[in-house]
């Protein structure tokens, strides 16, 4: 049985979830259950904190987990990205308080708070920088102001929470995160479970950052438009009844549909149409 770990609880729980279930797996019924077996596809899954998922992966002892990118770089673990998710955008940022200037270089010798330590101690390192790392686990915006630290490195989504304490990110983000699928290096190799598990999850989220564009088009114009919506392979054209038109079908990304069809519309075409693809494979 293939054995899968989940964030149970946090900022990546839920979209995780709702991917897995999309992908045609059990959910939990219970948000305390720490594991569900899905029979009907022979797969354990295991509720765990996000931040240990890549250390049991990274183990051998679950095959595939649903993480951080920024929390597997911090626990060292040895594992493969297989997919990137979509969701939990994040960078890690250094931030200090923001009625001066900082750089990196004014590191040195500083107390910095922070939940992910072997992250900043490697970044420090790689600039050769000596200073203090204070490990928290969490609510890290606050420490300055307790007198534990001089400065911090964190995870910075909107940015919110840095202006709410009047602190200011400073250097390059130590790391551009999302939540990612992975696995590890050795256990599932050769797995068919593994593999069809991954392709499952991989066709929801492509789904998720496409739409499916069908338009009906004046046949004099067809070159132009299929340069416009040159779907994945080729799209798909077809005759209607109406021998001056052409129906055209063609995947493109859901980030520039909207703007994509008020193009098409501009060109001449008609009856453009956006549907959600709910899963794939290619
Ligand atoms: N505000 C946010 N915006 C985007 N991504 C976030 C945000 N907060 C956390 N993340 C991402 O979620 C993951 C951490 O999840 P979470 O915050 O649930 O874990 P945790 O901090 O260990 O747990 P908890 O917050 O319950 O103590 C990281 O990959 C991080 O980049
Ligand atoms: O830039 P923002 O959108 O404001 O988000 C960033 C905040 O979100 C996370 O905190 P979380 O809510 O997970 O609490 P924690 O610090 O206790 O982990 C993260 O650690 C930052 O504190
Ligand atoms: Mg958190």
């Amino acid at each position: 049985m293939l054995r899968v770990a989940v964030p149970n609880k946090g900022a990546l729980s839920e979209a995780a979830a709702a991917i897995l279930s999309e992908a045609g797996y059990r959910k939990r019924s219970d948000p305390k259950d720490l594991s569900v077996i899905d029979v009907n596809n022979d797969v354990e899954f295991y509720f765990l904190r996000p931040k240990d998922v890549a250390i049991y992966v990274g183990a051998g002892t679950l095959d595939l987990g649903i993480t951080g990118r920024d929390l597997a770089a911090d626990s060292g673990a040895e594992v493969i990205e297989e997919v990137a998710l979509g969701f939990g955008s994040s960078t890690f940022r250094y931030a200090a308080p923001n009625d001066q200037t900082w750089t990196v270089d004014d590191l040195a010798g500083k107390r910095i708070a922070t939940s992910y330590p072997n992250l900043v101690r490697r970044d420090l390192a790689s600039r050769g920088i000596d200073a203090e790392i204070i490990r928290l686990d969490g609510a890290v915006e606050i420490s300055i102001q307790l007198g534990v630290a001089d400065a911090i490195a964190d995870v910075v989504g909107s940015g919110r929470t840095l202006r709410l304490h009047d602190l200011a990110a400073f250097g390059e983000s130590l790391c551009d995160s999302e939540a990612v699928l992975i696995r590890n290096p050795e256990s599932v190799e050769a797995s068919k479970a593994a593999k069809q598990f991954i392709a499952r999850v991989q066709g929801v989220v492509f789904g998720q950052q496409y739409v499916m564009i069908d338009y009906d088009c004046p046949k004099p114009l067809l070159e132009q438009a299929v340069a416009m919506t040159p779907g994945l392979e080729s799209p798909t054209v077809s005759p209607m009844l109406d021998p001056e038109w052409l129906a055209v079908r063609a995947m493109v990304p859901r980030k520039s549909h909207q703007s994509l069809m008020d193009d098409l519309s501009e060109l001449g075409a008609r009856a453009i149409l956006a549907s959600d693809i709910r899963s794939c494979r290619f």
